[in-house]
C-alpha cells in the first residue's frame, strides 16, 4: 500500500519518499525555511520535537542547515522521566543528534525535571513552558504502531483531559504501556496550536496503523486528533 491510496481529510497533505534519508533531507529543507521565516517575520521560532527512533537521521540533517539557530527554540513533545544522561532521555537524543553542527547555538527547553513526584515534575515543566514561544512555529510528532503520539497513549486515565482542545495545562504526567514509564507529555492544545505541523513516519506497519487511525476515535488512537489540516505526513517504506 502507498500513503496516496489513504483517504485522508481534507487539507492534510502526504509526502511520500524513496527511503529514509531522502525523507529526513526533504523534513529538513521544509523544516529549516519555515523556522528561517518564522525567525525573519517574528524573531524568534519554536521547533517542537518527538522522541524514538525515526527522527534520528531527520535531526541529523536538520542540525546541519544554515539558519539563525541562535533564535531558535526547541521543545519535546514528550518526555521520558529520566535524566538526560539515561539513554532513554529525549532531550539526550535531540542534544546528541540535534544540537550539533549549527544548530548547536539553537534553546533547548527539555521537559525533564528531578522533582519529588511524576506529578510534581509535570507541573515544573509546565511552568519551564511558559517561555516556549507560542504558537509553536513547527512541530513534528512520531506514531506508535498503537496510535500513540508524543506521550499520549491510549487507555490511559488522563487521555481525555490531555486532548480536551481546552486543556488548561500544557504539560502532564502520563504513564506509558513500555519502559520507561513515567513520561512527561505536551497536552493538545498547545501540540495543536502549530503553525506548521508534520508527523513523520517510515514503514508498512505504521501506513496500516495511520489508515486504521484515520476511522478511529482519539481516544483509542491519539494520533487521530491530529490528522486534520494543517497536518503534513512524511512517509517512506
Ligand atoms: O518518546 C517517544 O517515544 C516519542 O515521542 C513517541 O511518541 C514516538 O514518536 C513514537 O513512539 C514513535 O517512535 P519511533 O519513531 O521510534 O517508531
Amino acid at each position: 500500500m502507498a500513503i496516496s491510496e489513504l483517504d485522508l481529510p481534507i487539507g492534510v497533505i502526504a509526502h511520500s519518499s524513496a527511503d529514509s534519508q531522502r525523507q529526513a533531507e526533504l523534513m529538513a529543507d521544509s523544516i529549516a525555511d519555515a523556522l528561517a521565516y518564522a525567525v525573519q517575520t517574528h524573531g524568534v521560532a519554536s521547533l517542537v520535537v518527538s522522541g524514538g527512533r525515526s527522527p534520528i537521521i531527520f535531526f541529523e540533517q536538520l542540525s546541519t542547515r544554515d539558519l539563525n539557530w541562535s533564535r531558535v527554540q526547541i521543545s519535546l513533545a514528550d518526555e521520558r522521566w529520566v535524566p538526560a544522561t539515561d539513554p532513554a532521555s529525549n532531550e539526550g537524543l535531540v542534544r546528541h543528534h540535534l544540537l550539533q553542527n549549527a544548530a548547536s547555538e539553537a534553546q533547548l527547553i527539555g521537559l525533564y525535571q528531578p522533582g519529588g513526584s511524576l506529578a510534581q515534575a509535570a507541573v515544573l515543566a509546565d511552568q519551564t513552558l511558559e517561555q516556549l514561544q507560542r504558537p509553536i512555529d513547527v512541530l513534528v510528532l512520531g506514531m506508535g504502531n498503537d496510535g500513540h503520539t508524543a506521550s499520549l497513549f491510549p487507555g490511559n486515565p488522563a487521555l481525555a483531559h490531555a486532548l480536551r482542545s481546552d486543556c488548561p495545562e500544557r504539560c502532564l504526567p502520563m504513564q506509558a504501556p513500555v519502559e520507561p514509564q513515567a513520561r512527561l507529555t505536551m497536552t493538545y492544545p498547545l501540540l495543536a496550536c502549530a503553525r506548521m505541523q508534520c508527523l513523520a513516519i517510515q514503514g508498512a506497519d505504521k501506513l496500516e496503523t495511520l489508515r486504521t487511525a484515520l476511522a478511529a476515535d482519539p481516544l483509542q488512537m491519539p494520533i487521530r486528533a491530529f490528522l486534520h489540516s494543517p497536518l503534513e505526513i512524511y512517509w517512506c517504506p
